[in-house]
């Protein structure tokens, strides 16, 4: 986002740096480290939490910064800010608690651990930019309730490919057409990966295996869609979506999907899988009106009814650090739910599973998601994708069969349960208060 880098420059000649905490040091977490610390003037990294807290030192020594003090309180986190030395912890609370701190970026991928952290963020008043998906298509509309009323941003990050179909959405809006379709370009789909199959292509640069299993098994790009959903108002055409195969240009696309069932739905999320351009995203979108369709034809987007927009990459943590310049200097979010979940990423069993036995974490063996409709999920009481981790199979679940809430046992006491039961009540009173008034 163009404007961004001027806002910046301003800020740094200013000395009102913005100055950023960030939890969560993995792949993503020291790329990000670098983006700020040597590419975005005006805003300063001043501390970084991790659970294991070489990963936190690591993430500064390798973008270049060797003078790196540990702390354990939140006032030796003061002082270290306060004497302008870079802070690393392994209590990821003290960055929540210092006020000197302007913005979080939790970038960790954990959902129990995430809405802890976030909920303790968001009480403080720090604005928040997620890199974890997989909790914002969990109880990302809940959160955006507290932080609404604490008047911070809540929000998902650029560069990723939900950030990047969100700025196309966006910009595709503003110039006057209708979206009626956001997807997401995928080179590889085969929901029985695990990270056994991806543990070669994890090694080759330097990623966790489970994390790229859920890239390669649908998990992520269903919670990728999902937050696009929510934060569009779309919905999806079936479970799973539609996901062709399609080796040509997404431009060709579109003559592949019915206009009219797109208007019907309020418009989709989707992907394809083998089209160009790889990695990226596309918009398909419409024009009510005659004469612009004629320039559009002009200009080489077709004879219309649905146009094809595409940003042909997603670059990931490059772009991290726009968000929170978004979220700090403009109160700008990238991408939060608008409203009611409209979409949610459902359990789904990768192997036949038995009774007893305990479901392990996103990208492992067990299972994959897979996206459904919210209000299916509500009425079917299907156990979101972002909580199955940790809980006991009460019956045995066949290969390829969702699971429910009645399927299961929840680990007691996590936090991310009572905020997801906390987003059902919520927005299913408010639907039934509407409808009463109506
Ligand atoms: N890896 C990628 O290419 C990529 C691309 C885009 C988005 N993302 C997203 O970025 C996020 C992070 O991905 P990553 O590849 O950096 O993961 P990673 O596993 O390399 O790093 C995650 C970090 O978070 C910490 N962490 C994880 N679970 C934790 C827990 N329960 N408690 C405390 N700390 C915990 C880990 O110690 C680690 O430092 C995820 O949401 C992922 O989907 C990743
Ligand atoms: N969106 C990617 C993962 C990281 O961006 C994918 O699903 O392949």
């Amino acid at each position: 986002m163009i404007i961004i880098d001027r806002a910046l420059e301003a800020r740094a000649a200013s000395g009102k740096t913005i100055k950023v905490g960030m939890i969560g040091a993995g792949f993503m977490g020291q790329g990000i480290a670098n983006q700020i610390i040597n590419s975005f003037p005006g805003m300063e990294l001043v501390a970084i939490s991790n659970r294991h807290i070489n990963a936190a030192h690591q993430a500064y020594i390798r973008a270049g910064i060797e003078d790196v003090q540990v702390v354990k309180t939140k006032n030796e986190l003061s002082t270290a800010i306060a004497t302008g030395k870079y802070a690393v912890t392994e209590d990821p609370m003290i960055l929540c608690h210092v006020a000197e701190i302007d913005a979080l970026i939790e970038v960790t991928g954990a959902v129990e651990f995430g809405a802890q952290v976030i909920m303790e963020g968001i009480a403080y008043r720090k604005h928040i930019v997620m890199m974890n998906a997989e909790l914002d298509g969990t109880i990302g509309p809940i959160l955006k309730i507290y932080a609404d009323k604490a008047g911070v941003v809540l929000t998902a990050c650029d560069g990723d490919q939900p950030g990047v179909q969100m700025n196309l959405y966006r910009f595709v809006k503003s110039i006057g057409l209708k979206p009626l379709l956001c997807g997401n370009i995928k080179g590889l789909q085969d929901p029985y990966r695990n990270p056994t199959t991806q543990a070669d292509f994890a090694q080759k640069w330097g990623q966790k295996a489970h994390m790229v299993t859920s890239f390669a098994d649908g998990t992520k790009i269903s919670f990728e869609q999902a937050i696009v959903a929510n934060g569009t108002g779309m919905k999806v055409a079936r479970r799973g979506m539609l996901g062709y195969e399609f080796k040509g240009h997404v431009d060709e696309l579109t003559k592949m999907y019915d206009v009219n069932e797109l208007k019907e739905l309020g418009g989709i999320v989707d992907y394809v899988v083998g089209a160009q351009p790889s990695p990226g995203v596309f918009i398909f979108a419409t024009h009510d009106d005659p004469q612009q369709c004629h320039y559009l034809k002009l200009y080489k987007l077709g004879e219309g009814p649905l146009y094809s927009f595409y940003t042909p990459y997603h670059l990931c943590h490059f772009e991290v650090p726009i968000s929170v310049a978004r979220a700090v200097i403009f109160k700008d979010y990238v991408l939060a739910p608008l409203d009611a979940p409209m979409v949610d990423v459902v359990t789904t069993a990768k192997i036949n599973l038995k009774a007893g036995e305990t479901i392990d974490p996103i990208g492992y063996y067990m299972t994959y998601g897979q996206c459904e409709n919210a209000d299916i999920v509500y009425k079917q009481n299907l156990l979101p994708m972002g909580l199955a981790a940790g809980c006991c199979l009460k019956r045995d679940i066949p290969k390829d069969s969702v699971i429910t809430y009645d399927d299961v046992r929840l680990p007691l006491g996590r936090v991310c349960d009572r905020l997801r039961h906390e987003q059902s009540s919520y927005f299913h009173a408010s639907k039934t208060l509407v409808a009463a008034k109506q």
